[in-house]
């Protein structure tokens, strides 16, 4: 136990401010003093004495000589409060010290103090005081049952500076004080008793008036001769129940000092003489530190440790204490220099101030009681779960839950990049359908790598039919292989799906017939499409192009093998499809089996649409599907939640199920829910917390986990629709190879010498095919508001070379597909559908002005002044004009039909990105585009990163 000293500042001690008994809420404050005036006693009325003072109402007292007194001294004094000859003791109690005393209930330290000179009442008003005080301590005890109470007194007496105990049967042994770090000044030795009751502890104060020194004087025939300190500690602990383990602590002095007088006045000698000096030595500093405290921080050092009572009483005489002095006089005339001295006493004693406080402390065997009991408790707990605990655990499965499908998702994205990094075309799924719109046979898209074939024949036109074609079927070849892997994937991940449903069919004797047959129907689907892949395999066998076989033998056996790859695409693509129906069939056909179990265990059929609402699934694939299967919103992770729970008979775990997919009848259909929307135990007292949460936890865990299904839903449909769209894409592809070789063999059978044509590397038709198409490009570029880094870059790469071709056929039928596009439109902004992109004339134009402005400032980096004016007077830019960098660059791309103007702007723009025709930028990095270009940057739609590398984007 941390000992509460209440003279020291206990480290150990927590200090609060709160409100007492009495009311205020304790701060700083001043000490109380009050003064009494006691009645003439029988000595003084023999001696014919006079009364001189007057209390003349509750705080003044003033001094009524009987003769005029033309002398200057003050002759009114006002107090917290005087009481007359005729006031009782119990009123100087309650008027005057109760509040003070009874602080110390509350954990607050108090003293109170009796001064004055010898006769004029202390012993006599103390003891009264004590005896209340101790009456309304147990009172209080009585009415607050909640705390435990316990109370010690100490009793000492300061004779002649020395220090007795008087409650110890040696009391005539001298006591030493002691300084402790801890607690301040203490005295060695103390006796301490605890008082069971308050009989006992009256009887332990009346042992400590006995032992006090006492002694004749001319004044009183029992005048005190020491100063006597009775020390109640007053310790209260709420009781055990509460499991605080705090308790108040606060001590309560009574002080009943010496005599104040002067020992002439009191015609000592001898013994009592000695006495009175040490008597006024002791109060002398009293008197020194009262007035030093009055005075305020100013006064320096205050003589505390100069005697023995005032290092005692040091907390009660400007700390943490709440103080009240009561000062008694007599009234006679005889005493009036006596009186008026005690007076100017209570005068300076009224302006210290104390900062009492609350004391707390935390017991060790109290906290080591809790401690345990809260082990136990922890223990208990962990042996029979309450349902709170449970829910914690499932919200910590959920979250776990939930990071699976993160990385589900993050997997699945992943795959996805890798496959569209494999390609070589890179383009946006919707635009490659609306390209696939396009009748006629394209060249074949696939410039780059030359594969050297053994044929050296050589005409151009066949060089460069056999560097596309024999590119191109690799590249397909590749493609399909990808697909391919994937389907296979996406086969085993059905295959998992599927016997996880049936797993879960059979572990809940829930699935119809119905259920079952779809599952050994998707099986058998998943194992034909498997024989499909195998098939396919052994066609990959024979694809190495035989390096000695001629070109035109190598290009039939792809048309025959692609002719065979395209069926299969075909037959893999309808395959996948029949199975994601049937999965879809499947999956909805069983969440009601699981979430709408009666009270009897039977099935609850919903129908099919409110089915569909609760799994938005529809497109998603299998691999995805198992994902969202262990998911917590999946009906299946609730369904084995019901079963692992073993609660057959209950209610399933609704918490999984997003609110808003509940009609207000469905819910009041719930069982274990109450009317009052309150949770009810089911029938077979499962906590309801089981089945529903209504804190905010959940709620929120609900709404994450729509959002993550949600989520995942999104990634998965964008999977498939990517899948069907590479399949469409194929075709495609396949198309362009097959029209371009059947052309070659066309020539060939025909004998055509291509190479007669030839002119400047490139055959005539092929350069007038190119000259049109770029001039038509151009045009469509200036009527789309298209990039003018693209147009730059593009018109400055592609010059008519054979392989050019292709390029420049795909930028013809993307920008006529986007003028249709435009013109259908018009100046309206489309509402953004998915993840499609939205094209107007508004965003275009806005996209073309943001690329200006950023070549604007461009001009000022990568041109001199002097550059840039000659630029300015080239193209008619005033020299002077404002935002001049602006308006020439408003100039570039404007005419397209200026060949000039073209070549000049294409050049300017070039030099302002940093572009250049002999720089690394290769026709290989900007991968053929399908798609249509988009509001967002669109000057680097359409082109690899390198470019957005050289704007520094
Ligand atoms: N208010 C009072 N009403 C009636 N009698 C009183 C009152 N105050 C004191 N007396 C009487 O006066 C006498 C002296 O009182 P008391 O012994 O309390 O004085 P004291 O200040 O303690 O003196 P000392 O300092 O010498 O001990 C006692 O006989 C006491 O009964």
């Amino acid at each position: 136990m941390t000992v509460v000293a209440p003279s020291t500042p206990a480290s150990k001690i927590e200090r609060a401010h709160v409100s007492t008994p009495g009311g205020t809420k304790v701060k700083e404050e001043k000490i109380v003093v009050t003064v009494r005036l006691r009645p003439l006693s029988k000595r003084e009325l023999l001696a014919r004495d006079h009364v001189a003072w007057e209390c003349i109402d509750d705080h003044t007292i003033v001094y009524k000589p009987q003769l005029p007194d033309r002398s200057a001294q003050q002759a009114s004094f006002t107090f917290d409060q005087v009481f007359g000859p005729s006031s009782l003791t119990e009123f100087v109690y309650e008027e005057g010290v109760k509040k003070v005393a009874l602080s110390a209930l509350m954990g607050i330290n108090a003293t109170i103090f009796a001064y004055g000179q010898t006769s004029s009442g202390k012993t006599y008003t103390m003891r009264g005081i004590t005896e209340k005080a101790v009456n309304d301590i147990y009172e209080h005890i009585v009415n607050t049952p909640e705390r435990d109470f316990r109370i010690k007194i100490s009793g000492l007496e300061i004779y002649n500076e020395n220090v007795r105990d008087l409650l110890s049967s040696e009391s005539s042994r001298n006591l030493k004080l002691l300084d402790d770090p801890e607690k301040g000044t203490v005295v060695e030795k103390l006796v301490e008793e605890t008082a069971s009751d308050d009989q006992h502890l009256r009887r332990l104060i009346n042992i400590c008036e006995s032992q006090r020194q006492v002694g004749e004087t001319a004044l009183n025939d029992t005048s005190s001769r020491s100063h006597q300190i009775i020390r109640l500690t007053i310790e209260s602990t709420l009781r055990e129940s509460s499991g605080c383990v705090k308790s108040f602590v606060a001590s309560l002095n009574f002080v009943d000092l010496a005599g104040s007088e002067r020992a002439s006045q009191t015609h000592t000698d001898g013994a009592r003489l000695r006495e009175g000096c040490h008597i006024n030595l002791s109060l002398m500093t009293l008197t020194t530190v009262i007035r030093k405290l009055s005075i305020g921080k100013r006064s320096g050092h205050i003589p505390y440790r100069d005697s023995k009572l005032t290092r005692i009483l040091q907390h009660s005489l400007g700390g943490n204490a709440r103080t009240a002095i009561i000062c008694t006089l007599s009234p006679a005339s005889s005493h009036v220099e006596q009186s008026r001295n005690t007076l100017f006493f209570a005068t300076r004693a009224k302006e210290v101030t104390n900062n009492a406080q609350v004391n707390m402390v935390v017991s060790d065997k109290q906290l080591v009681r809790h401690l345990q009991k809260e082990v136990a408790r922890l223990e208990a707990e962990l042996k029979t779960p309450d349902p709170s605990r449970e829910k914690d655990l499932k919200i910590q499965q959920m979250e776990v839950e939930i990071q699976e499908l993160r990385h589900a998702r993050d997997e699945l994205q992943r795959k996805l990049e890798e496959v569209q990094k494999g390609s070589n075309v890179s383009e946006s799924p919707h635009t490659v359908k609306k390209c696939l719109t396009y009748s006629g046979a394209l060249s074949a898209p696939l410039g780059g790598k030359e594969l050297m074939v053994g044929n050296k024949a050589g005409n151009a036109m066949e060089r460069h039919t056999i560097r596309q074609s024999s590119t191109a079927p690799f590249a397909l070849m590749s493609e399909i292989r990808k697909l391919e892997h994937l389907q296979e994937q996406l086969g085993e991940e059905a295959n998992r799906a599927l016997e996880v449903l049936q797993k879960e069919v059979a572990c809940h004797r829930l699935g119809n017939q119905d259920a079952a047959e779809t599952i050994a129907k998707l099986q058998e689907e998943i194992r034909e499409m498997r024989s499909v892949k195998t098939s396919t395999r052994e066609i990959d066998g024979g694809l190495v192009i035989a390096p000695n076989k001629s070109v035109s033998a190598n290009l039939k056996d792809e048309i025959t093998r692609l002719h065979s790859q395209g069926s299969t695409i075909a037959n893999l693509e309808e395959q996948l499809e029949n199975v994601q129906r049937s999965i879809d069939k499947l999956v909805m056909s069983l969440p009601c089996n699981f979430q709408q179990i009666d009270t009897e265990g039977t099935p609850k059929v919903k129908s099919h649409s409110k089915k569909k609402k609760l799994l938005p699934l529809a497109s998603s694939n299998s691999a995805n599907r198992q994902n969202l299967i262990r998911s917590p919103c999946s009906p299946l992770s609730t369904a084995r939640q019901v079963v692992e729970s073993d609660t057959e008979n209950t209610a399933p775990e609704n918490d999984a199920i997003v609110n808003d997919e509940i009609t207000p009848e469905q819910d009041k259909k719930t069982p274990g829910k109450s009317e009052d929307g309150g949770d009810t135990p089911s029938k077979d007292g499962t906590p309801p917390c089981h089945r529903r949460s209504s804190s905010v936890n959940m709620k929120k865990m609900q709404k994450m986990f729509q959002n993550a299904a949600e989520e995942n839903v999104r990634s998965i449909r964008a999977y498939v629709t990517e899948l069907k769209e590479r399949v469409a894409k194929l075709h495609y592809q396949k198309q362009l190879l097959v029209t371009q070789v059947l052309e070659l063999e066309a020539n060939e059978a025909a004998g055509h010498n291509i190479e007669e044509e030839e002119e400047d590397g490139m055959p005539c038709s092929g350069r007038i095919s190119f000259r049109d198409q770029r001039q038509q490009i151009i045009e469509l570029w200036d009527v789309c508001h298209i990039s003018i880094i693209h147009r730059t870059q593009f018109y400055l790469l592609f010059k008519g070379e054979e392989a050019d071709q292709i390029y420049m056929e795909v930028e013809l039928r993307r920008l006529t597909w986007l003028q249709r596009h435009l013109a259908e439109i018009g100046n309206a902004s489309p509402a953004p559908s998915g993840d499609e992109p939205t094209i107007s004339l508004t965003s275009s134009l806005r996209a073309l002005r943001r690329e200006r402005e950023f070549l604007a400032k461009r001009l000022t980096i990568r041109l001199s002044p002097e550059e840039r004016d000659a630029l300015y007077m080239k193209w008619d830019v005033p020299l002077e004009g404002k935002q001049r960098r602006m308006q020439f660059v408003n100039k570039l791309w404007t005419d397209p039909h200026d060949a000039k103007h073209v070549q000049e702007s294409a050049e300017i723009v070039a030099s302002l990105v940093g572009f250049s025709e002999s720089s690394n930028v290769s026709k290989e990095m900007f991968e053929l585009n399908f798609a249509a270009p988009t509001d967002k940057r669109p000057w680097i739609m359409g082109w690899a990163s390198p470019i957005s590398n050289l704007l520094h984007l």
